[in-house]
């Protein structure tokens, strides 16, 4: 794995250096390979030495010293996602390609409002814990419903600036033409005569968190003064003529791939390699189905029901669902077994590729595979539906579907339902 150092806090945040063999310097010296413009770093203050599996820093007798997870070192072994402060500089040893998420995995299974003992989300958890101690922006990518909001809420929960308002901008549902109002305020008159003043969302955050969602959606031509903001923490408002500084600390998120939009040449290169410096994957629900159960019951108790209430089948079913709508579409889902009290049958499910719905159906398969899917399909449906009408009893339900006990049980054995 190849790895970088990344100043993630600090004048130079944003600054990189690829770690190949050898031994680099840091300092704030001219001549040292990462130089950091920091008045509170030494001219040469630490070491770092690439070994096979992490890399090893010495502090070279800095006068502030040297510190991990609030600790000072005179040598340690870093592995990615640990974070180093030197000063008032924070620098994040990350892979150079992928996210930034360690190997190592927590042995908490939630952390703040996000929920998961899968290895993916353990392993997001360490990283999430050592970058609420630091000040590092952050780019949260994941597909719809993955926790990305609760993910930069529980970050700011987390971190120093819990007591500061968290502010959200969901750019995607603002108007291109009214993003930068939103972003930076506008003085009243602005834009035409008797139009308000507006406090921008970026001054609004001040000693907080600014999470600006769905940031693939800011127009290019906005991108260059939120490149500012990042780089700078200054903002005007529009209308204004001086910048004021503000003290913000900024999680985007975005469902697209950026780096495909850079490649596309609607997101500008700069303002992603900006926000692309900590990048943390938030894994669909598919690649994660171990969290389903969790995530059922923490659900159910936040309702004030007893786990008994999704019954073992009903659960396989949930497990086996490919989850488009990922932990949002769950949670819809259980909220409505509590709600109404309704069984979840498969038909109220959007249709899985171990069980296709009608709706779903390959027309184009051949004709004899296209009905042999359908009739799967049903079957599975019935039963399912069926057992949750009859609370599990085989010899009612087969009674009141008109068929053989014997038979209904081979359905279900057939389907896994068991
Ligand atoms: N790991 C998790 N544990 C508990 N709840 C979660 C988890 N992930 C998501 N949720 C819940 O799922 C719902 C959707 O999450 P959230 O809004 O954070 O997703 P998102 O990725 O920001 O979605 P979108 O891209 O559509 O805005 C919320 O109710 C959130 O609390």
């Amino acid at each position: 794995m190849r790895l970088r150092l990344l100043v993630v806090a600090g004048p130079s945040t944003g600054r990189e250096l690829l770690l190949e063999r050898g031994t680099y310097r840091v300092g704030k010296e001219e001549g040292n390979e990462l130089r950091l413009e920091d008045s509170t770093v030494s001219r040469t203050h630490l070491l770092v030495e690439v070994l096979a599996h992490g890399v090893r820093v010495t502090d070279n007798g800095s006068s502030n010293g040297s510190s991990c997870d609030g600790l000072r070192f005179q040598v340690l072994e870093l592995r990615p996602g640990a974070v180093v402060r030197l000063g008032r500089s924070e620098l994040l040893l990350a892979p150079v390609e992928g996210p930034a998420t360690a190997p190592e995995s927590s042995s908490a299974t939630r952390w703040g409002g996000l929920h998961g003992k899968s290895l993916a989300m353990r392993q997001l958890f360490t990283v999430l814990e050592r970058l609420a101690g630091t000040s590092a922006d952050v780019l949260l990518e994941g597909e719809t419903g993955t926790g990305k909001e609760r993910c930069a809420e529980s970050l700011h929960a987390a971190s120093a600036r819990a007591p500061g308002p968290f502010v959200v901008v969901d750019l995607a549902g603002t108007p291109p033409g009214r993003i930068e109002a939103e972003l930076f305020g506008q003085l009243e008159g602005a834009l035409g005569a008797g139009t308000p003043g507006r406090t921008g969302a970026c001054e609004r955050a001040q000693g907080g968190t600014l999470f600006l969602d769905e940031v693939g959606e800011l127009p290019l031509e906005s991108q260059p003064r939120l490149l500012r903001f990042l780089e700078r923490r200054e903002l005007k408002k529009l209308g204004e003529d001086a910048y004021r500084t503000v003290d913000v600390r900024v999680v985007a998120a975005s469902q697209k791939d950026l780096a495909h939009e850079v490649a596309e040449r609607r997101f500008r290169q700069d303002l992603y390699q900006r926000l692309a410096g900590v990048r943390l994957r938030l894994p669909p629900l598919r690649e994660r189905r171990e969290d389903i159960p969790q995530l059922i019951d923490e659900a159910l108790t936040r309702l004030g029901e007893p786990p008994s209430l999704v019954s073992p089948r009903t659960r396989a079913l949930l497990m086996a669902h490919d989850w488009p709508g990922n932990v949002r579409e769950l949670l819809h889902v259980v909220e409505r077994v509590v709600r109404l009290g309704m069984p979840v049958a498969l038909a109220q499910l959007p249709s899985t590729p171990e069980a296709p719905s009608a709706a779903g159906l390959a027309r184009d398969a051949p004709y004899k595979e296209a009905r042999e899917h359908l009739l799967q399909a049903f079957e599975r449906d019935y039963v399912c539906a069926l057992l949750e009408r009859h609370r599990n009893n085989v010899s009612a339900a087969a009674r009141a579907a008109g068929i053989d006990r014997a038979y209904l049980h081979r359905l279900i054995n057939r389907h896994g339902l068991g």
